[in-house]
């Protein structure tokens, strides 16, 4: 857990910050880098019809291990009796899937044993809101080394239709790997870092004898909006030429960004500032460098849509299996792959 307080100066709060990035707490839960929250005596997660003081979190989600957040809570309906099969996990009889946030109106959560499945709406104010609720949900249920993954759709800059894109930096519209934001009236920037490693896990995972597609990875580019922010010809209103559209596309492809899409920067930010390991696999409807109308049929990018969760399921199978393997050498003390890691590393430097 962090040691900020309110009494310390910025300098010693930025090096605790800086100190405590990238880190779960040694036991595996999320620090929560918000002095405020536990003073209070109740958290209400508005925007999830959830609550510290009205739930037990602890009960509800202390086991989830994998977060996984789509634009629309069909997809994420979908993509929780997707992994449901997957994992092998069993319902009650005469039970179905309940969207545990129904009753906010706002977003959809479906639970899975160890997987959560969350609709985040469009765009990162949409996502950032989500994403403070949902960290507080880890911290809140004690999860262990919850991993977060985004599972979107995407405008491709040079891939075609199809093509899954595992992101490996997030930029914004300016070419920035950092998250601009006003807090009270004052810019900040938050930098917008994926974990590498899972990165490198994602694309491994990728079968070129089983999928009759590409895995990719580079940069993706996060934007405010999807007409004018991604400069598209199409929207309601343009006030410049096919000639700049054109231009600031290649400037992107030039800078290695692959794909286009609206929750990677904030995604990546507040994940990397709570300490969280995070990636984002999208699918690409449409090669932007050929047009800016998403043409493909239904069925077919429906079809698409089901490819980042494909490697999604072979991640989480893969993880679980690594969990069961550990427990069973540990005795079933050892809730993840993290945990293991450390175990490991601390009998080898007692060899
Ligand atoms: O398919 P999802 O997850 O919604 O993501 C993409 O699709 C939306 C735009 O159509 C944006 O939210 C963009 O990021
Ligand atoms: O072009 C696209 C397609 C999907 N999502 C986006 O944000 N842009």
């Amino acid at each position: 857990m962090t040691t900020w307080s309110p009494g310390m100066s910025d300098e010693e709060a930025a090096k605790e910050r800086a100190e405590a990035d990238d880190e779960y707490n040694f036991d595996g839960t999320v620090q929560l880098k918000n002095p405020h929250i536990e003073l209070m005596d109740q958290d209400i997660l508005y925007h999830l019809a959830l609550g510290s003081g009205s739930h037990d979190l602890q009960e509800m989600f202390g086991e989830i291990k994998f977060v996984c957040l789509g634009g629309t809570p069909n997809r994420m309906k979908e993509f929780a009796y997707y992994i449901m099969d997957e994992i092998g996990y069993k319902l009650p009889a005469g039970t179905q899937l309940q969207d545990i946030s129904a009753f906010s109106y706002r977003y959809s959560m479906y639970k899975v044993g160890p997987v959560l499945s969350i609709s985040h709406g469009m765009g990162i104010s949409s996502i950032g809101i989500l994403l403070h609720e949902v960290i507080k949900l880890m911290y809140h249920a004690k999860c262990k080394d919850p991993i977060f993954i985004r599972i979107g759709t995407c405008g491709g800059i040079g891939i075609e239709g199809g093509t899954v894109v595992v992101t490996n930096e997030s930029v914004d519209g300016q070419l920035r790997s950092s998250y601009e934001m006003t807090v009270l009236g004052k810019t900040i920037y938050r930098p917008a870092k994926l974990d590498q490693k899972l990165v490198r896990e994602f694309l491994a995972l990728a079968d070129p004898a089983q999928d009759p597609y590409e895995t990719v990875t580079g940069k993706t580019m996060c934007t405010y909006d999807f007409y004018e922010g991604q400069g598209r010809l199409d929207g309601a209103f343009c006030d410049y030429t096919e000639a700049d559209k054109m231009e600031y596309l290649q400037r992107c492809k030039d800078f290695g960004v692959i794909n286009i899409e609206m929750e990677s920067i904030v995604f990546s930010a507040l994940t990397h500032h709570a300490g969280i390991k995070a990636a984002v696999v999208c699918v690409a409807l449409l090669n932007r460098l050929n047009g800016d109308q998403v043409m493909a049929p239904k069925e077919v990018m429906n079809e698409w849509q089901k490819r980042p969760q494909i490697l999604v399921s072979r991640f989480i199978r893969r993880q679980l299996a690594k969990i069961g393997r550990l427990n069973k050498v540990h005795g079933g003390s050892i809730k993840s792959p993290r945990r293991f890691k450390l175990v490991q590393q601390e009998s080898e430097a007692h060899e």
